[in-house]
């Protein structure tokens, strides 16, 4: 499976992987964490959960601008943001067609509406508003990313994943079998079972902390909002069934850090705000998962390899190394408008290092 992976006691190199789950945010949040993601990872699927979303072609584009005007202000090279729309119940024909000739926009993102951050202009019935448009999708091979949580309040919340595989995943696909899907941040069994087992071209990312944690780091001896992200953590038996999909060499499996910055004072609240910041040190994270479970040798063919398949891009040219040598997390960052940004597992040390 490994392409190029060297592995030894103190280091391991592998080619250069990609970020198939990212949120960049924009302007100054942007600006604060652009570079963390591009000094890792060769790509990153930006999602379109802005505020107002992105809906159009025209709108990626200028986002799109937004960040490579970023990476020329502090001198970044060598990465390249993969664009996604935001699926409305209004998304035209027109503009899937447009999306298929842009070269930039690599799918639509499907946010049940009031899923998640920023989701209200999600979709509210999937098969009753938007089959035309998944009908061109399908045809012209663009993507479907899904969170995958219904948003009934009468479901549990730690059921909302299982839930949406009977209620819309397994409907969506009947409909739609050759529509390319990948089923974002999977959090349980039932998700990595379904992946695994179903039919046809489907792929889904796993988090850095669905490895590393289970729900009981939410409410480690009081509540700690920075583990709390959508979907949420689930048990431990779920934590373990992510690990073994990720690490089983399964190429339906993928990164996607989910990385989605929010500033500390509105994750400290009395309502706090979803999401965790990784893309700090995702590789340090993805890596101490893998070893825990005595795959190491599996984690290029997730970071790196995997993703670029279902994608249709090819793999990256370059490698990265990291070094075994103790990395002590930041308890905070730098973030927008004079506000801090909590990194996931601050204050922790991790056994790994990144290099370049
Ligand atoms: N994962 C999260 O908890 N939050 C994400 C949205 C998302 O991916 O659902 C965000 O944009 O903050
Ligand atoms: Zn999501
Ligand atoms: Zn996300």
């Amino acid at each position: 499976m490994a392409q190029f992976m060297q592995l030894t006691e103190q280091t391991i190199t592998f080619i250069r992987p990609d970020d198939w789950h990212l949120h960049l945010r924009d302007g100054e949040a942007l600006s604060a964490v652009l570079k963390d993601t591009a000094r890792q990872f060769a790509r990153a699927i930006v999602m379109p959960n802005l505020k107002p979303p992105v809906t159009t072609v025209e709108l990626a584009k200028t986002y799109r601008d937004r960040i490579l005007q970023v990476m020329k202000q502090q001198n970044i090279s060598g990465f390249e943001p993969l664009m996604t729309l935001y699926l409305t119940n209004n998304t035209s024909i027109e503009e899937v067609l447009k999306v298929a000739d842009s070269g930039f926009v690599k799918a639509f993102k499907l946010y049940p509406a009031g899923a998640t951050t920023n989701s209200d202009a999600g979709v509210t019935d999937l098969l009753g508003n938007c089959s035309a448009v998944l009908e061109m999708m399908q045809e012209k091979g663009v993507p479907l990313l899904v969170h995958g949580e219904v948003t009934d309040i009468t479901v549990d919340l730690f059921d909302r994943e299982a839930v949406f595989i009977d209620r819309v995943m397994l409907p969506l696909r009947k409909r739609f079998p050759t529509l390319k899907v990948v089923f974002e941040h999977i959090t349980t069994k039932h998700g990595a079972q379904y992946v695994r087992d179903a039919e046809g071209p489907i792929g889904a990312t796993i988090t850095p902390q669905h490895l590393l944690y289970n729900r009981n780091a939410i409410f480690q001896g009081g509540i700690r909002p920075h583990y709390y992200c959508l979907p949420v953590l689930k048990r431990e038996e779920h934590r373990l069934a992510l690990v073994e999909a990720a690490t089983s060499g399964n190429k339906r499996f993928f990164l996607g850090t989910d990385s989605a910055p929010h500033a500390k004072g509105a994750k400290e609240a009395a309502c706090g705000c979803a999401g965790c910041y990784s893309a700090l040190h995702a590789l340090e994270l993805y890596a101490t998962a893998f070893e825990k479970a005595g795959k190491l040798d599996q984690l290029e063919g997730f970071a790196s390899l995997n993703g670029p398949a279902f994608y249709g891009l090819p793999i990256n040219k370059e490698t990265v190394t990291l070094k075994r040598q103790a990395f002590t997390i930041p308890d905070e960052l730098g973030y927008a408008d004079g506000q801090r940004l909590v990194p996931l597992a601050a204050g922790e040390s991790l056994a790994w290092s990144f290099e370049n």
